[in-house]
C-alpha cells in the first residue's frame, strides 16, 4: 500500500483484506504477551535503575532504542509505519524507494500513538494480564513492542481507508471537510455492519489461534483457550476501531490542505 502508481489498485476491499490479515498478527501477539503478568515495574517512571541522560521508564528506554535502530534501517520511510517516539529519530541509512505516494502529504502529521500507548498500559494490559511482577522485563517489553507496533499499524491504516473513501465519494466528503464537521465525517465513514463482522471474526480467530493442539483427541480435555475471545472482541470494539476512525477523521480534516 506504500506505493501507488496505479490508482485503480486502491480499493476498500483490498484495504479491508489487509486489515483482516493484520488481525492475525495482533491476536498472535496478544497470546505471546499474556504469557507474562502486567509487570508494572517496567512502566514505572523514572525507572529504578540509573540510565544516563534518561528519565523515563525502562519500557520507554527499550522502545525508544528499538525505534531508533529500526529508523536507521528505514522502517519509518514507509507510510504504514508511525513512530511512538518521533523526537530525535535518526535518519535512515537506506535510501527511500521511488514510488508515487498514495496518501496526501498531510498524512505524516496524523499520529495517535501517544493515545495508543496510554490506553495500552493503563487499560488493555490490566484487562488481559494477571496483575503481578515476575521480573521478565526485557522479554515482556519485546512482546509489548511487537504488539504495540501491530496495533499502531492497524489503527493508522485508517489513513488509507479514509483516502479510498474520499476518492470514492469526494462530493460527499468535501463539504464536510470544508465545514470541519467532525461528527458528520465520523457518521459518513462509519459502516456498522462491517464493525459487527470484525468483532465476531476476531473472537472466532482468538478461539481458533488460542486452542491447545493435542495429538490424541480421545484424551483431550475440555477446550482451553489461551486468550479470552470476548476480550479480543472488546479490544476491537472499545479501542482499535474507535482509534482507527479517529485517524480517518484526522486525515480527512487535512485532506484538502
Ligand atoms: C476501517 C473502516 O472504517 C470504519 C472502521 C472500521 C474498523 O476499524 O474496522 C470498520 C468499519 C468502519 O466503520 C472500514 O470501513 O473498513
Amino acid at each position: 500500500m506504500a506505493c501507488g502508481g496505479d490508482d485503480n489498485k486502491l480499493s476498500l476491499d483490498s484495504i479491508r483484506d489487509s486489515l483482516i490479515r493484520q488481525e492475525d498478527t495482533i491476536i498472535f501477539n496478544i497470546i505471546e504477551r499474556i504469557k507474562y503478568p502486567t509487570n508494572p515495574t517496567l512502566y514505572k517512571q523514572p525507572c529504578s535503575v540509573n540510565i544516563p541522560d534518561f528519565s523515563g521508564s525502562l519500557f520507554q528506554y527499550l522502545f525508544q532504542e528499538t525505534e531508533a535502530l529500526q529508523s536507521k534501517v528505514g522502517r519509518y520511510l514507509s507510510p504504514e509505519e508511525n513512530p511512538f517516539f518521533s523526537n530525535n529519530l535518526p535518519d535512515s541509512i537506506i535510501p527511500p524507494t521511488k514510488c508515487t505516494p498514495v496518501l496526501h502529504p498531510a498524512a505524516e502529521s496524523v499520529n495517535v500513538n501517544e493515545k495508543i500507548l496510554d490506553v495500552y498500559i493503563n487499560q488493555i494490559l490490566p484487562l488481559f494480564c494477571k496483575e503481578a511482577d515476575d521480573g521478565n522485563f526485557a522479554t515482556t517489553a519485546a512482546c509489548d513492542i511487537h504488539l504495540l507496533q501491530a496495533l499502531s499499524r492497524r489503527i493508522h491504516y485508517g489513513k488509507f481507508v479514509a483516502e479510498v473513501k474520499f476518492r470514492d465519494c469526494t462530493d460527499e466528503y468535501k463539504p464536510l471537510i470544508l465545514a470541519k464537521d467532525r461528527d458528520a465525517l465520523m457518521k459518513l465513514l462509519t459502516f456498522e455492519a462491517v464493525e459487527e463482522m470484525v468483532k465476531k471474526r476476531v473472537a472466532k480467530k482468538a478461539m481458533a489461534f488460542g486452542q491447545e493442539v493435542t495429538l490424541n483427541d480421545s484424551t483431550a480435555k475440555e477446550v482451553k483457550c489461551k486468550v479470552d475471545p470476548t476480550l479480543v472482541s472488546r479490544l476491537y470494539d472499545e479501542w482499535v476501531m474507535p482509534l482507527t476512525k479517529l485517524v480517518e477523521v484526522e486525515y480527512l480534516l487535512r485532506r484538502l490542505d
